[in-house]
Protein backbone atom coordinates (compact mmCIF):
# COMPACT_ATOMS: atom_id res chain seq x y z
CA UNK A 1 0.00 0.00 0.00
CA UNK A 2 1.11 2.69 -0.95
CA UNK A 3 2.04 5.66 1.92
CA UNK A 4 0.09 8.49 3.13
CA UNK A 5 0.75 11.64 2.02
CA UNK A 6 2.32 14.02 4.92
CA UNK A 7 1.27 17.64 4.78
CA UNK A 8 3.43 20.19 6.97
CA UNK A 9 2.15 23.45 7.46
CA UNK A 10 0.78 25.35 10.44
CA UNK A 11 -2.10 23.51 11.89
CA UNK A 12 -4.29 26.03 10.61
CA UNK A 13 -6.61 26.17 7.27
CA UNK A 14 -4.69 29.05 5.63
CA UNK A 15 -3.03 27.47 1.73
CA UNK A 16 -3.06 24.11 3.01
CA UNK A 17 -7.05 23.96 3.28
CA UNK A 18 -7.41 23.50 -0.53
CA UNK A 19 -5.23 20.59 -0.56
CA UNK A 20 -6.62 19.30 2.40
CA UNK A 21 -10.37 19.19 0.78
CA UNK A 22 -8.65 17.93 -2.55
CA UNK A 23 -7.10 15.01 -1.02
CA UNK A 24 -10.24 14.29 1.33
CA UNK A 25 -12.49 14.85 -1.75
CA UNK A 26 -10.47 12.01 -3.50
CA UNK A 27 -10.70 9.78 -0.56
CA UNK A 28 -6.97 10.04 0.09
CA UNK A 29 -6.09 9.57 4.45
CA UNK A 30 -3.48 12.05 4.78
CA UNK A 31 -0.89 12.77 8.00
CA UNK A 32 -0.57 16.37 9.02
CA UNK A 33 2.95 16.98 10.29
CA UNK A 34 2.61 20.74 12.18
CA UNK A 35 4.84 23.30 11.82
CA UNK A 36 4.33 24.76 15.47
CA UNK A 37 7.31 27.27 15.81
CA UNK A 38 9.73 28.76 14.35
CA UNK A 39 12.38 26.63 14.97
CA UNK A 40 10.60 23.96 13.55
CA UNK A 41 10.18 26.30 9.93
CA UNK A 42 13.72 26.73 10.56
CA UNK A 43 14.63 22.88 10.65
CA UNK A 44 12.65 21.91 7.57
CA UNK A 45 14.62 24.73 5.80
CA UNK A 46 17.54 23.78 6.76
CA UNK A 47 17.03 19.80 6.70
CA UNK A 48 16.58 21.49 2.70
CA UNK A 49 12.73 20.08 2.28
CA UNK A 50 11.67 23.52 1.60
CA UNK A 51 12.80 24.84 -2.16
CA UNK A 52 11.78 28.02 -2.01
CA UNK A 53 11.62 28.19 2.02
CA UNK A 54 8.10 28.10 2.00
CA UNK A 55 5.34 25.53 3.22
CA UNK A 56 2.69 24.39 2.51
CA UNK A 57 4.90 21.38 1.69
CA UNK A 58 3.16 18.07 0.87
CA UNK A 59 5.27 14.47 0.97
CA UNK A 60 3.83 12.50 -2.05
CA UNK A 61 5.12 9.41 -3.87
CA UNK A 62 7.91 9.74 -2.91
CA UNK A 63 8.36 13.74 -4.06
CA UNK A 64 8.77 16.85 -1.55
CA UNK A 65 6.11 19.29 -3.11
CA UNK A 66 6.26 22.55 -2.65
CA UNK A 67 4.26 25.50 -4.15
CA UNK A 68 0.05 25.30 -3.13
CA UNK A 69 -1.00 25.34 -7.00
CA UNK A 70 1.68 22.38 -7.96
CA UNK A 71 0.48 20.16 -5.20
CA UNK A 72 -2.88 20.90 -6.23
CA UNK A 73 -2.11 19.93 -10.27
CA UNK A 74 -0.75 16.84 -9.22
CA UNK A 75 -3.17 15.95 -6.99
CA UNK A 76 -6.29 16.47 -8.89
CA UNK A 77 -4.36 15.02 -12.24
CA UNK A 78 -3.62 11.50 -10.11
CA UNK A 79 -6.92 11.31 -9.07
CA UNK A 80 -9.21 11.77 -11.85
CA UNK A 81 -10.42 15.54 -10.84
CA UNK A 82 -8.86 17.64 -13.94
CA UNK A 83 -11.07 16.88 -16.69
CA UNK A 84 -11.58 14.45 -19.54
CA UNK A 85 -9.44 16.05 -22.10
CA UNK A 86 -7.29 19.42 -22.55
CA UNK A 87 -9.88 21.73 -23.15
CA UNK A 88 -11.93 20.25 -20.09
CA UNK A 89 -8.64 21.43 -18.04
CA UNK A 90 -8.56 24.41 -18.92
CA UNK A 91 -11.88 25.12 -18.01
CA UNK A 92 -11.35 23.86 -15.14
CA UNK A 93 -7.83 26.02 -14.38
CA UNK A 94 -9.72 28.93 -15.26
CA UNK A 95 -12.55 28.10 -12.86
CA UNK A 96 -10.10 27.36 -10.51
CA UNK A 97 -8.01 30.32 -10.90
CA UNK A 98 -10.99 32.77 -9.97
CA UNK A 99 -11.88 30.46 -6.92
CA UNK A 100 -8.01 30.41 -5.31
CA UNK A 101 -8.36 34.05 -5.94
CA UNK A 102 -11.27 34.60 -4.21
CA UNK A 103 -9.85 32.05 -1.35
CA UNK A 104 -6.19 34.06 -1.13
CA UNK A 105 -8.88 36.97 0.01
CA UNK A 106 -10.57 35.28 2.64
CA UNK A 107 -7.30 33.54 3.43
CA UNK A 108 -5.65 37.25 3.81
CA UNK A 109 -8.77 38.48 5.82
CA UNK A 110 -8.43 35.76 8.25
CA UNK A 111 -5.03 37.17 9.84
CA UNK A 112 -6.22 40.70 9.75
CA UNK A 113 -6.82 42.49 13.14
CA UNK A 114 -10.07 42.62 14.53
CA UNK A 115 -10.16 46.51 13.81
CA UNK A 116 -8.80 45.59 10.07
CA UNK A 117 -11.25 43.32 9.53
CA UNK A 118 -14.14 45.64 10.32
CA UNK A 119 -13.25 47.62 6.93
CA UNK A 120 -12.16 44.80 5.15
CA UNK A 121 -15.11 42.66 5.52
CA UNK A 122 -17.59 44.63 3.37
CA UNK A 123 -15.17 44.78 -0.03
CA UNK A 124 -14.53 40.87 0.25
CA UNK A 125 -18.14 39.83 0.34
CA UNK A 126 -18.93 42.67 -2.52
CA UNK A 127 -16.73 40.64 -5.06
CA UNK A 128 -17.49 37.55 -3.65
CA UNK A 129 -21.21 38.22 -4.40
CA UNK A 130 -20.69 40.93 -7.60
CA UNK A 131 -17.70 39.17 -9.19
CA UNK A 132 -17.21 35.38 -9.05
CA UNK A 133 -20.51 34.14 -7.67
CA UNK A 134 -22.67 35.39 -10.53
CA UNK A 135 -19.96 33.70 -12.88
CA UNK A 136 -20.37 30.53 -11.06
CA UNK A 137 -24.25 30.44 -11.06
CA UNK A 138 -24.38 31.13 -15.04
CA UNK A 139 -22.02 28.37 -15.90
CA UNK A 140 -24.15 25.91 -13.65
CA UNK A 141 -27.24 27.30 -15.98
CA UNK A 142 -25.78 27.11 -19.00
CA UNK A 143 -23.77 23.86 -18.39
CA UNK A 144 -26.86 22.58 -16.94
CA UNK A 145 -25.27 19.87 -15.02
CA UNK A 146 -24.89 18.38 -11.76
CA UNK A 147 -21.17 19.77 -12.25
CA UNK A 148 -19.53 22.88 -13.26
CA UNK A 149 -16.79 20.65 -16.33
CA UNK A 150 -18.11 18.23 -18.13
CA UNK A 151 -20.58 15.23 -16.80
CA UNK A 152 -18.14 14.53 -13.63
CA UNK A 153 -16.88 15.96 -10.44
CA UNK A 154 -13.48 17.76 -10.80
CA UNK A 155 -11.73 19.84 -8.73
CA UNK A 156 -13.34 22.83 -9.81
CA UNK A 157 -16.67 21.89 -8.01
CA UNK A 158 -14.00 20.85 -4.86
CA UNK A 159 -12.96 24.19 -4.63
CA UNK A 160 -16.07 26.24 -5.36
CA UNK A 161 -17.68 24.13 -2.26
CA UNK A 162 -15.14 24.96 -0.35
CA UNK A 163 -15.03 28.54 -1.15
CA UNK A 164 -18.92 28.74 -0.62
CA UNK A 165 -18.96 27.31 2.88
CA UNK A 166 -15.90 29.82 3.63
CA UNK A 167 -18.06 32.82 2.34
CA UNK A 168 -20.84 32.01 4.51
CA UNK A 169 -19.29 31.53 7.18
CA UNK A 170 -19.08 35.24 7.03
CA UNK A 171 -22.13 35.96 5.35
CA UNK A 172 -24.50 33.55 6.35
CA UNK A 173 -27.19 34.16 3.37
CA UNK A 174 -24.52 35.30 0.81
CA UNK A 175 -26.52 32.21 -1.55
CA UNK A 176 -29.52 34.06 -1.07
CA UNK A 177 -29.51 35.02 -4.78
CA UNK A 178 -27.84 32.34 -5.92
CA UNK A 179 -30.75 29.28 -6.42
CA UNK A 180 -28.09 27.07 -8.33
CA UNK A 181 -25.37 27.71 -5.73
CA UNK A 182 -27.82 26.59 -3.64
CA UNK A 183 -28.55 23.33 -4.79
CA UNK A 184 -25.20 22.58 -5.94
CA UNK A 185 -24.12 22.84 -2.18
CA UNK A 186 -27.06 20.43 -1.28
CA UNK A 187 -25.82 17.96 -3.76
CA UNK A 188 -21.75 18.01 -3.67
CA UNK A 189 -22.26 17.59 0.39
CA UNK A 190 -24.32 14.52 -0.15
CA UNK A 191 -21.09 12.92 -2.02
CA UNK A 192 -19.64 10.19 0.81
CA UNK A 193 -16.01 11.89 0.90
CA UNK A 194 -17.16 15.21 1.43
CA UNK A 195 -19.97 14.29 3.90
CA UNK A 196 -17.40 12.50 5.60
CA UNK A 197 -14.41 15.58 5.65
CA UNK A 198 -17.78 17.63 6.90
CA UNK A 199 -18.46 15.57 10.05
CA UNK A 200 -16.79 17.39 13.28
CA UNK A 201 -13.47 15.42 14.21
CA UNK A 202 -12.16 15.58 10.38
CA UNK A 203 -8.88 17.24 9.25
CA UNK A 204 -10.63 20.27 8.38
CA UNK A 205 -10.05 23.64 9.81
CA UNK A 206 -11.68 26.44 11.10
CA UNK A 207 -10.87 29.96 10.13
CA UNK A 208 -7.48 30.67 13.03
CA UNK A 209 -8.49 32.45 16.34
CA UNK A 210 -7.72 36.10 17.36
CA UNK A 211 -5.72 34.67 20.15
CA UNK A 212 -3.66 32.57 17.51
CA UNK A 213 -2.98 35.35 14.84
CA UNK A 214 0.20 37.25 16.51
CA UNK A 215 1.68 33.39 17.41
CA UNK A 216 0.89 32.51 14.13
CA UNK A 217 2.73 35.40 12.80
CA UNK A 218 5.71 34.81 14.50
CA UNK A 219 6.24 31.58 13.24
CA UNK A 220 6.52 33.30 9.07
CA UNK A 221 8.34 36.99 10.20
N1 LIG B 1 3.51 30.60 -3.73
C1 LIG B 1 3.65 29.86 -2.50
C2 LIG B 1 3.54 30.82 -1.34
C3 LIG B 1 3.80 30.09 -0.03
C4 LIG B 1 3.83 31.02 1.16
O1 LIG B 1 3.81 32.26 1.05
N2 LIG B 1 3.89 30.40 2.34
C5 LIG B 1 3.98 31.12 3.57
C6 LIG B 1 3.09 30.47 4.61
S1 LIG B 1 1.39 30.51 4.14
C7 LIG B 1 5.41 31.03 4.05
O2 LIG B 1 6.00 29.95 4.08
N3 LIG B 1 5.99 32.18 4.43
C8 LIG B 1 7.34 32.27 4.88
C9 LIG B 1 8.25 32.89 3.85
O3 LIG B 1 7.78 33.26 2.76
O4 LIG B 1 9.42 33.07 4.15
C10 LIG B 1 2.59 28.77 -2.44
O5 LIG B 1 1.51 28.99 -3.01
O6 LIG B 1 2.82 27.71 -1.88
Amino acid sequence: MAAKPVLHYINERGRMEPIRWLLAAAGVEFDECFVKTKDDLTKLRKDGFLLFQQVPMVEIDGMKMVQTRAILNYIAGKYNLYGKDLKERALIDTYVEGLLDLNELIMDYDYLSADQKKQQLAPILDKATNRYFPVFEKVLKDHGRDFLVGDRFSRADVHLFETLLMAEEYKPDILASFPLLQSFKARISNIPTIKKFLQPGSQRKPAPKEEDLQRIMTIFH
